[in-house]
């Protein structure tokens, strides 16, 4: 049946890539592949994935032979499951693929199209893209005469950060994404235990049309020398109940991917409000991605 899923696979092990392999495997009970073009990420991915099980068993309760079972379902594959600068193709019968890859919209048009190439539909073409254009993703993946099918299976499942704790997935169809496609993803998306909402496609969907210019004015207001990190931070946890501040959000979440959310934000909107803060720019520029390069607005060594 079309509508069933019984193998995955998700593109890009970093740490959204990995966290949605652990809900997939664990809660969803659906075997897959991992893919990863860095055999370092994907050895990591898999280290990580074994400490979040075993905590499960330690704390949480998880019977040992499901977290075993779960550890089973995940195997990690090097490249980009493609084919692209080598490695193992994702499987002709796989019925839905995540791609977890950087926000960068190059990388994946690119990826998405060789995906629609690779895999014929229904097989869905989930992305976890932040802000690009689900409508322009799916435009990637139109196929030469098959009547918009291959467009039609291509929808946002956007995960948050971090997956294993985050209850939510934001669906964003397409223009093009039909209406099994949608309903297949809400499935998927319930099925890894999360609630699910729906935007349309607009920039920023629903969370980072707000979060981002809020994480943005944070980082402006540092630059200026209105506070400190920590009071801008100290503001929002105790002023606001939120669970931790923008600064340290936005580490966490990374800065790399903050600026190309905002970039997209910029250029799809051409509204200057959104404009990048410069010292967003220069933290990226000196590689300062937050606590996935070790050092942020916080250090994390
Ligand atoms: N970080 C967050 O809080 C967050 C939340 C929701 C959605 N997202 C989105 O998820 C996606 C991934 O973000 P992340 O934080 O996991 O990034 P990340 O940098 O941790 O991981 C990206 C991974 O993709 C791999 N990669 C790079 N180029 C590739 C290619 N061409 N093909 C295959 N793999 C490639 C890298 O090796 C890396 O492991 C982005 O689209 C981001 O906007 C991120």
């Amino acid at each position: 049946m079309a509508g069933v899923i019984k193998r995955a696979a998700v593109v890009g092990a970093g740490q959204m890539g990995l966290g949605i392999a652990y809900v997939t495997a664990l809660h969803a009970k659906i075997p897959l592949t991992l893919h990863d073009p860095s055999p370092q990420v994907l050895s990591k991915a898999v280290t990580h994935l074994e400490s979040l099980l075993a905590r499960d068993v330690a704390k949480r309760g998880l019977p040992q032979a499901e977290a075993d079972a779960a550890r089973e379902r995940v195997t990690a594959v090097k490249g980009d499951g493609t084919g692209e600068g080598g490695g193992d193709l994702v499987a002709q019968d796989t019925d839905i693929v995540i791609e977890a890859i950087p926000e960068i919209t190059s990388l994946k048009t690119g990826l998405v199209r060789r995906l629609a190439e690779r895999l014929p539909p229904p097989a869905i073409l989930g992305t976890n893209t932040s802000s690009i254009s689900l409508t322009k993703l799916a435009g990637s993946a139109t196929l030469a005469g098959d009547g918009g099918a291959s467009a039609a299976r291509v929808v946002g499942i956007h995960f948050f950060n971090p997956v294993p704790q985050m209850k939510l997935v934001e669906l964003i169809p397409a223009l093009q994404t039909s209406d099994e496609t949608l309903a297949r993803a809400r499935a998927f998306g319930e099925a890894c235990n999360k609630t699910v909402t729906q935007s349309a496609d607009s920039p920023g969907f629903i969370a980072n049309a707000i979060l981002m210019p809020m994480l943005n004015e944070a980082v402006m207001l540092l630059e200026k020398g209105v506070a400190t990190k920590e009071d801008i931070d100290t503001t929002f946890r105790l002023g606001m109940g939120h669970p931790m501040g923008p600064l340290a959000l936005a580490d966490l979440i990374g800065l790399d991917t903050c600026l190309s959310i905002q970039k997209v934000l910029h250029n799809e909107t051409g509204d200057t409000k959104y404009r990048p803060a410069t010292l967003l720019q220069r933290m990226v520029d000196a590689g300062w991605y937050g606590k996935k390069s070790g050092k942020g607005f916080y250090d994390y060594k």
